[in-house]
């Protein structure tokens, strides 16, 4: 019997045709669709922009040329960047029930598949998660619990710094204590399985680490849809494989909790943020939180908790060391409010105000993520007359607004004074100091972030004169984070006596 061969047979081209059509009809599809899209949104009124993506320009040039709302695509994704406080505001305040989307990308569904904070859409679960963290980790009560863990952390690195008789890396040491003080927040008494020096803690170490690699990567297959199965930069690979270990990791934690707390008839008091997640977990019906949430939110509190603290206090470091009289400043008054008999205190920091300024100043002019994170737009709508489509990608440029001459005074100087008088603050309704954001997505763990920076920058420069080995280099480098592209080194020499930092270190 004859066999009709289909048209794209090997037989009929004498090769196999198939995987070109694959290539091919998504390529075609996109030739018929780019037109019908592109002519349907030349009807609407968009902000001014550049033709293509600025590769080679920052925002922060591109705006200056087409002002502080600037429109452009990344491939097919039509991208919106605010560069002002206006228009900040406009999109995280006026119109943030609109804007407080997320876009979902392909890292992040092969991450957390949206069951985390920060890749989950707004609505019940989302906002429940958000005053968990807020209540469990930063609320006031909370803060205060947990003091003894933070003091005894701090403690414990500025014993560490005082015994590196050579350079200090500054990030590996800062990087390590505020690791020890989220988990020890999240995790309480499980943390001794994940210490930062075991096998396990270095593995999640290493894991939380090419998590931010893989959110802050441009990925093809986002912005250009029909590439996207064929993973050209292999990052969904890398993401499947990185959710894999951390869902190792986090499951073994939650385990042995549930175990623990099944021995106890489920008797016990919520004494970290696990303990409460569990209780809502076995509480909650409408709003379910399985194990793989668990493993997203932990990622989430991780990352934020610890990275961007982290960096937050090198920045602020670095441009001390680089202005040697700022620094003398804040060591007087550390000297005047807290002497040297006795550590830096949370107490003390209401009365540190140039202390405070210092940190304003270095967010201002380092915010670690200096595009905030990404918003998307869930409906199309009107910012300043002009027609904003639906799933445009907003970025709010805070490093620009940081360094803009028409809002503050020699914007490039760092000048902390500027705050002594002022009261800007970075809680959200000031746009132009946005280092934590503001509105639905706003971070939630502002207190204890800013509360942590204070009392570790403050001690570390109470405890210790910094010797810089040559000159400060502030080189920048961009992802979905801004990080010094030369880690921070210096030398120390203790300017309290000794037994401060070495009594009831752990
Ligand atoms: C100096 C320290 C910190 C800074 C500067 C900071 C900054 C930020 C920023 C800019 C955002 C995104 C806001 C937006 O896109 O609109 C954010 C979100 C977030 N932060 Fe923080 N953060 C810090 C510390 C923390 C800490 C300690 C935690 C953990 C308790 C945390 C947890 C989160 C979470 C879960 C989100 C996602 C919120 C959401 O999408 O609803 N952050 N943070």
């Amino acid at each position: 019997m004859d066999i009709i061969q289909p048209a794209w047979s090997n037989e009929t081209y004498g090769f196999d045709i198939a995987p070109f059509l694959l290539v091919l009809l998504p390529f075609l599809l996109l030739c018929i669709l780019c037109p019908i899209v592109l002519l349907r949104m030349s009807r609407l009124r968009l902000p001014r922009g550049p033709p293509a993506i600025p590769v080679h320009h920052s925002f922060c040039e591109v705006s200056k040329r087409y002002g502080p709302l600037i429109f452009l695509r990344f491939g097919s994704v039509p991208v919106l960047v605010a560069s002002s406080p206006d228009t900040a505001r406009q999109i995280l305040q006026k119109h943030d029930q609109i804007f407080s989307w997320i876009p979902r990308t392909a890292v992040s569904s092969y991450l957390f598949g949206g069951k985390d904070i920060l890749f989950s859409q707004p609505g019940p679960y989302h906002k429940l998660l958000r005053q968990l963290a807020f209540s469990q980790l930063s609320g006031n009560k909370r803060l205060q619990s947990f003091r003894p863990i933070i003091s005894s952390e701090i403690r414990q690195l500025l014993c560490n710094v005082s015994h590196t008789s050579n350079n200090v890396f500054v990030r590996e040491k800062l990087y390590e204590s505020t690791f020890s003080i989220i988990s020890a927040m999240v995790m309480g008494k499980s943390t001794k399985n994940i210490n930062f020096h075991s096998a396990k803690g270095q593995s999640l170490v290493a894991t939380l680490r090419e998590v931010v690699d893989l959110v802050g990567a441009f990925n093809i297959g986002d912005s250009i849809p029909f590439l996207a199965t064929l993973d050209l930069q292999g990052y969904e690979q890398k993401s499947k494989a990185v959710s894999q270990i951390l869902e190792v990791i986090f499951a073994e934690v939650v385990n042995e909790r549930r175990n623990d707390r099944e021995n106890m008839d489920n008797k016990m008091e919520d004494e970290d943020f696990l303990d409460a997640l569990i209780t809502v977990s076995s509480n909650q019906r409408d709003v379910p939180i399985t194990d793989s949430h668990l493993k997203g939110i932990f990622t989430d509190i991780f990352v934020g908790g610890i990275d961007i603290s982290t960096l937050t206090i090198e920045w602020a470091l670095a441009e001390l060391l680089k202005h040697p009289n700022t620094l003398k400043k804040v060591q007087e008054e550390l000297s005047s409010v807290v002497g040297s008999t006795r550590l830096v205190f949370d107490s003390d920091v209401e009365n540190l105000p140039y202390l405070r300024a210092v940190v304003k100043e270095a967010m201002r002019l380092h915010p670690v993520t200096p595009l905030l994170l990404p918003h998307a737009a869930r409906e199309q709508c009107r910012v300043y007359g002009y027609d904003i489509p639906s799933g445009t990608l907003v970025y709010i440029n805070t490093w620009a607004i940081g360094r803009d001459p028409t809002v503050w005074e020699n914007p490039l100087e760092f000048y902390p004074e500027r705050f002594l008088e002022s009261n800007v603050n970075f809680r959200g309704q000031h746009f132009e100091l946005l280092p934590f954001g503001s509105g639905r997505r706003g971070c939630p763990g502002l207190a204890l972030g800013i509360s942590n920076v204070y009392l570790m920058l403050a001690n570390l420069l109470h405890v210790f004169d910094w010797v810089t080995l040559g000159e400060i280099d502030l080189k920048e480098k961009f992802s979905v984070i801004c990080t010094l592209a030369d880690p921070l080194v210096a030398k120390v020499k203790l300017r309290v006596p000794r037994y401060l930092i070495e009594a009831k270190t752990k």
